[in-house]
């Protein structure tokens, strides 16, 4: 059989950052920190650099089959992610001394109602990103998390149409008859206004540090709805809403505030080396989103 690969020469010559293919699908068994592996639908890049400007190409098959080898026989943790990396390079003796390989998937969770104990799934995007160069292991792994966000602005607003609504209703008088208002605040009238709010997104990458040898999924993922306090939910009864309703009042939030609220909650962790924020709120005030960018600042790290 002719082997184009092995058998001809570049016709233009040339080194590559990367070579490999993009979008494979294949199911993954996924070992993430404190959790029992379970199985995913990944799509999968898989790249090497070339180095010999005249090698005609790369041996796509063979870094094909490895991922079907991991696929079959093993479990997506740090150390087989290692080897595999490794071996797309010694696959390519000759050719390439780098490697990079994504897998990306939804990682369901089961979570908790706030109050009533029901439990839902909850699907979150993420990317587990490795790049071996020349010895040297950079794992990154990202995910996205969405979240509510009530703007602090409009609640102002609110309140504001509220007091006057009261004024106009009681008046100024010193005293008021506490059980009318009580009543009155149970009507449309009495909260006149209600502040806007909105699905949000928080999309964060983190680079892990050399000493952190399993995916941190789920601490990852808890970390952000901690510091956020407003997580979309799943099974939701009329008093998880009155708590959900509560926390947003709570947590009100510009785009600002919910970078900032998760850097802080970032740095704590030793395990991120360096980090990469991106805030979106799909504002329901207007028609464009309000969005927020931040790194951890290393130099030579993530750049926003
Ligand atoms: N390098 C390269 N291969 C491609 C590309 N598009 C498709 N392929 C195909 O990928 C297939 C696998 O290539 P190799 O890994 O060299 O296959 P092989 O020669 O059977 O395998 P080895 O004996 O291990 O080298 C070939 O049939 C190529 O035609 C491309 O853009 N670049």
């Amino acid at each position: 059989m002719p082997d184009i690969a092995n058998q001809t020469k570049a016709q233009t010559e040339g080194t590559l950052d990367w070579v490999g293919m993009s979008n494979i699908e294949m199911p993954v068994v996924v070992g993430a920190a404190n959790e029992p592996e379970r199985p995913v639908s990944a799509r999968v890049e898989a790249f090497v650099n070339l180095t010999d400007p005249k090698a005609k190409g790369i041996h796509m098959s063979r870094l094909y089959l490895l991922l079907e080898d991991l696929s079959n026989n093993n479990a997506l943790n740090y150390s087989t992610l290692k080897t595999l990396l490794n071996d797309f390079i010694s696959s390519h003796d000759g050719l390439a001394n780098q490697a990079f390989v994504q897998f990306a998937f939804d990682y369901h969770l089961r979570r908790k109602s706030l109050i009533s104990k029901k439990q839902g799934w909850k699907a979150y995007p993420v990317v587990i990103t490795g790049r071996y160069n020349q010895g040297n292991l950079d794992l990154q792994l990202a995910v996205e998390v969405p979240y509510s966000s009530t703007c602090p602005c409009s609640a102002a607003l609110a309140r504001q149409l509220i007091q006057d609504a009261f004024a106009e209703q009681f008046g100024t008088d010193e005293e008021v008859d506490a059980e009318l208002v009580h009543r009155w605040l149970g009507t449309t009238q009495g909260i006149v206004a209600t502040p806007h709010s909105q699905r949000s997104i928080a999309e964060v990458k983190v680079k892990l540090s050399e000493q952190t040898t399993e995916f941190p999924v789920v601490e990852l993922i808890d970390a952000i709805e901690d510091a956020l306090q407003t997580p979309v939910q799943a099974a939701v009864k009329r008093e998880d809403e009155q708590e959900f309703a509560r926390l947003n009042g709570q947590n009100l939030m510009f785009c600002e505030d919910a970078a900032r609220k998760l850097q802080h909650a970032l740095n704590q962790e030793s395990q991120y080396a360096d980090f990469w924020i991106r805030v979106n709120h799909y504002e329901s005030l207007h028609a464009h989103d309000a969005v927020s960018i931040t790194t951890k600042g290393i130099t030579g790290g993530f750049s926003a």
